[in-house]
């Protein structure tokens, strides 16, 4: 039987707390991922705070995340419509929405950034928030690519700071990697094993290394069908549909490059040929340059153009 002391009281009470204290959670970045992870966490029952730079945005992300509440509610409550409309306004209700994310973060348990992938933006944006957090709010990071480490190294809270990596979409993709850098606590890791648990997915735990696990194994795939096609060894199309029917994979690589975001997909790999410059394999993509230098992002674009049209921002030739 252990000894019970001041100190591990103190310990398993700030381990309970931590696990306790997820009820409230700021969710930064309101596009492709962090639309769905409010959505998510709205839906069990978590109250959530979605921050973007502007209203346009949030009303954008707002929009989606209804839309995608309805495709659910229809599963959900296939023979009772009304009760399937009752869920998407009570989730809803669980979501509120701010442009100024110092001023949010004084009220929450734990903040989960979903910005854009660089290293630098997401720096600055911790560094902010950790003079303006509780000393009980946890940060994590839904990086693609980048080490828990280095984003969490503008802050002075680096035990309570981890990954929380999902995937898109997010209120299909089942899986979650929490990733445990080298100065998270056990707690902090443990609480996000447990809110991940809590939203209904399946936490793995990953360390704090290149791509986590999926990403280590998935963007050499990618990478590798991007220049087979550059070699003229197979269209774009025939690659998707050999993918599909032959190793069963829901999407063609071509399919989910356009899925994930062009613009995302860029970041990651200019991101790992600046630390690994001799490797062919991340060698920068002229094509990929083209495209995303033109604002073809790829599924999102459609999202962006009508977002720019209701801002009445930039309507030019080039931007559609
Ligand atoms: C040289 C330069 C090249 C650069 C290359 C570098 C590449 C690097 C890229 C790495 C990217 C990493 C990104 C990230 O870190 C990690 C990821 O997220 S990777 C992406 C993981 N996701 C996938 O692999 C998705 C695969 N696709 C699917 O699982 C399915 O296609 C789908 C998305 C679930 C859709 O299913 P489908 O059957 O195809 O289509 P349906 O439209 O019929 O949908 C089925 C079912 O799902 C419901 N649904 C779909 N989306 C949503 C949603 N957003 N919200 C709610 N519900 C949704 C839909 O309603 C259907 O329901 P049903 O009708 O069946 O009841
Ligand atoms: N796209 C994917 O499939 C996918 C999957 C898993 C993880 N990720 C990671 O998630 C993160 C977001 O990716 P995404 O696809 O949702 O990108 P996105 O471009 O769709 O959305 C990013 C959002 O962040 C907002 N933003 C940028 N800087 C901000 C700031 N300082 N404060 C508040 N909001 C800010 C942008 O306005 C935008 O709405 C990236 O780190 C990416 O690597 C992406």
């Amino acid at each position: 039987m252990a000894f019970i002391t001041r100190q591990n009281i103190r310990s398993l009470s700030s381990s309970a707390a931590l696990r306790a204290a997820i009820k409230h959670v700021t969710v930064i970045g309101g596009g492709l991922m962090g639309a769905g992870i409010a959505q998510v966490a709205a839906s069990t029952g978590h109250s959530v705070v979605l921050v973007d730079t502007s209203e346009d945005i949030l009303k954008k992300s707002t929009k989606g995340i209804e839309a995608s509440l309805k495709r659910v509610a229809k599963k959900k409550f296939a023979e009772k419509p009304e009760d399937g409309e009752a869920f998407v306004q009570k989730v809803l209700k669980n979501i509120s929405t701010s442009t100024d994310a110092v001023s949010v973060v004084q009220g929450t348990d734990l903040v989960v950034e979903a910005i854009v992938e660089n290293l630098k933006v997401k720096q600055d944006l911790f560094g902010a928030l950790d003079k303006a957090a509780p000393e009980h709010t946890i940060f994590a990071s839904n990086t693609s690519s980048l080490p828990i480490a280095d984003i969490a190294s503008s802050t002075a809270r680096l035990d309570r700071f981890g990954g929380l990596h999902f995937f898109n979409p997010v209120p299909m993709m089942k899986l979650v990697e929490v990733i445990k850098a080298p100065a998270t606590s056990q707690q902090t890791f443990d609480a996000l094993l447990e809110f991940s648990k809590a939203l209904g997915k399946h936490p793995v735990s990953c360390k704090d290394t290149p791509g986590f696990i999926v990403n280590r194994l998935l963007v050499p795939y990618m990478l590798e069908a991007v220049r087979l096609h550059e070699r003229g060894h197979g269209s774009k199309e025939d690659i998707d549909v050999a993918m599909k029917l032959g190793a069963g994979y829901p999407m063609g690589p071509f399919e989910l490059l356009d899925y994930v975001g062009l613009d995302t997909s860029k970041f990651i790999i200019d991101g790992w040929h600046e630390k690994d410059p001799d490797n062919p394999l991340f060698a920068p993509s002229p094509l990929l340059n083209k495209l995303v230098a033109e604002g073809k992002l790829g599924k999102k674009t459609a999202w962006v153009r009508n977002l720019l049209q209701t801002q009445n921002v930039n309507n030019s030739p080039e931007n559609t």
